[in-house]
Parts: C-alpha cells; structure tokens; sequence
C-alpha cells in the first residue's frame, strides 16, 4: 500500500553522479517533487542552493518520496540499506545506481517484496546526453521499469539489459566517459608539444571528439569506414594508427575494459543473477 502524501524521487547521496541526475532531472521537470538526502550537510546545502531542491533525512526522504535512487558508493551501500529498511515497503520504487551490487543484496536488506531496479548511469546525463542502463529485480514489474526508464529518458538514452549483463555495462558505459576524457586529456598534451596553445589545443581536440561522436551516432557507418575515410594513401593519418597499434592502444583498451569489469563484480561481492 502506498501512504498518500507521497510523491516523487529522492536521490539519497548527492555525490557526482547524484548531481549529474539531479541536474537532469531539475532542468526537465524543475526542482518540485524532488528530495535530496545528502550525509554531509555541507554537500546538502550546495545542492539545495545550486538545484532549489528540498533536502531531507532518509526517514523523511521515504515518507515523502515514492521512489528511493541509491547513489552512494558501494562501499557504502550496506550501512545506508540497514538504515533504510525500517522506512521502506512495498509501495516503494527503489533504484540503485552502486556498481556492482546485485538487485538480490539490496533485496535482502529491505523488507520481503519491494521492488527495486538497479542502474548503471554515467555522468553526461549532467549534460543529457546520459546513458542509462536498468535490470529489473525479483520483485520490479513492467510498471517498475517503465517507471525508472522514464525517469532516467530525462536525461539521455535508457536501455534494458539481462542483470548478468551489468557489470560489462559498468565497465563500458559507467565507466566509459573517463576513457575519453583520458583519451582527449593525452590529444591536448601532444598539441601541446607540438607547439599549439593550451587553450587552442583544448579546443581542436574537444571539438574534434564532439564531430567525431554525432558521426559515429548518426552517420550510420561502421567506425572503421569513418576512419578509412580520414586515413589518405601514405598521408598523415596511417602514420599516426601505426604508432598506436604498435604501442598496443586497443589490446590496452581490451585490458582496461575487463579490469573495469572484473572491478565491478568485486565491488558486488560475486556477479548479478539474472531474473529466471
Ligand atoms: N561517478 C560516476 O560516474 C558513476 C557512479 N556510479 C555509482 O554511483 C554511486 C555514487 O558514486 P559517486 O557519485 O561517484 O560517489 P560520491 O562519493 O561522489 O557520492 C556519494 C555521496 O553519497 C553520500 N552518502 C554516503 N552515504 C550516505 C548516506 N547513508 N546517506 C546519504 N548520503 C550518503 C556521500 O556523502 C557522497 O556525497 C556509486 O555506487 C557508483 O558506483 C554509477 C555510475 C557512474
Ligand atoms: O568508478 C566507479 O566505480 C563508478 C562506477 C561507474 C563509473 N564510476
């Protein structure tokens, strides 16, 4: 049963990626109908002043919203869950963004049956351009789901995996947005000694990956074919991929990738079941 009275979302743990949702979602929908539960109230009172939103304790948090977003590390996941479990039930959403926690352990903190889907996010839903991945837990329905996916569609693309699935998508997407910044980090460094400003560097490089992005996003073309079509016979292009395959870039994106993944199952203590 839900208590009337309640509505809405709290974000519980407004660390970056709560802000990067938060963000999002005020931008969408403006700050009414969403709590912020935040342990340092340093934090908390930024949020509240940059956002507009309300912030609360996590028992206030429950009575008033209907739907719970976990955001906080997954080291700290447990501690907050036994602090929950008194406030939650059945009519509660709970959506948790931990990587690598399984649906089963935070089900098994809570009360018997309710519902929770979990999430893997990343940061450019701070700009909306997010990627949100959801799995639905024992006892999260189709109406769960589409509760969740609506929510996070505010702030980017939504998709559904198997949960067995997540912790490649943590590893890829989750992950993901800082294997650019590295990558882009390392252009501008090269820019740099090669002469360029700093500033210019930045720029070229940011807006390069910019182009190269809405390319792969839209053109429809494999991103072998994008490439071939920059690399001129004997020209500047092949000359600088020879240095990149013979410095071992993509078996090292490979070796980054996994650690990423074999990181998230650990951080989960064992790898999520899928629902049967
Ligand atoms: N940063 C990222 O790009 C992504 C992070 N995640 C996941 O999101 C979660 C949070 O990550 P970040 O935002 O990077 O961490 P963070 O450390 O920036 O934020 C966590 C926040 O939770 C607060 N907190 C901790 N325990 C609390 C409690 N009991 N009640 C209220 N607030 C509490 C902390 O004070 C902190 O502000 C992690 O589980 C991470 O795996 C998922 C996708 C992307
Ligand atoms: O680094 C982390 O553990 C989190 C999960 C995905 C992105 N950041």
């Amino acid at each position: 049963m839900t208590p009337t009275g309640r509505r809405g979302l709290a974000i519980i743990g407004g660390g970056k990626i709560g802000e990067a949702l938060l963000s999002g979602l005020v931008r969408r929908g403006g700050a009414d109908g969403i709590l912020v539960c935040e342990r340092s109230p340093e934090r908390a009172a930024q949020l509240a002043e940059r956002y507009g939103v309300g912030t609360v304790e996590l028992g206030e948090a429950a009575v008033r919203a209907r739907v719970l977003l976990l955001a906080v590390k997954p080291q700290d996941i447990d501690v907050l869950l036994g602090r929950l479990a008194e406030h939650v039930d059945t009519g509660h959403l709970v959506v948790s963004v931990a990587a690598g926690v399984a649906t089963a352990r935070v089900e098994a903190a809570l009360p018997d049956g309710v519902p929770v889907v979990r999430v893997m996010p990343n940061t450019p839903a701070l700009v909306d351009e997010g990627m949100s991945v959801l799995s639905a837990g024992a006892h999260a329905g189709e109406e769960h789901l589409d509760e969740a996916a609506a929510l996070l569609a505010a702030v980017g693309q939504v998709r559904r995996v198997p949960e067995s699935q997540q912790d490649a998508v943590t590893a890829l997407s989750g992950s993901g947005p800082a294997y650019f910044f590295y990558l882009v980090e390392a252009m501008v460094d090269a820019g740099i000694l090669l002469g360029l400003p700093r500033s210019l560097a930045a720029d070229l490089v940011v807006q390069t990956a910019l182009g190269a992005a809405v390319m792969m996003r839209d053109s429809g073309e494999h991103p072998v074919q994008l490439r071939e079509a920059v690399s001129s016979p004997g020209g500047t292009t092949v000359a600088a991929i020879r240095e990149l395959e013979r410095h071992g870039v993509r078996a090292a994106m490979t070796a980054a990738i996994e650690a990423a993944h074999a990181r998230s199952i650990e951080l989960g203590g064992g790898s999520g079941r899928d629902r049967t």
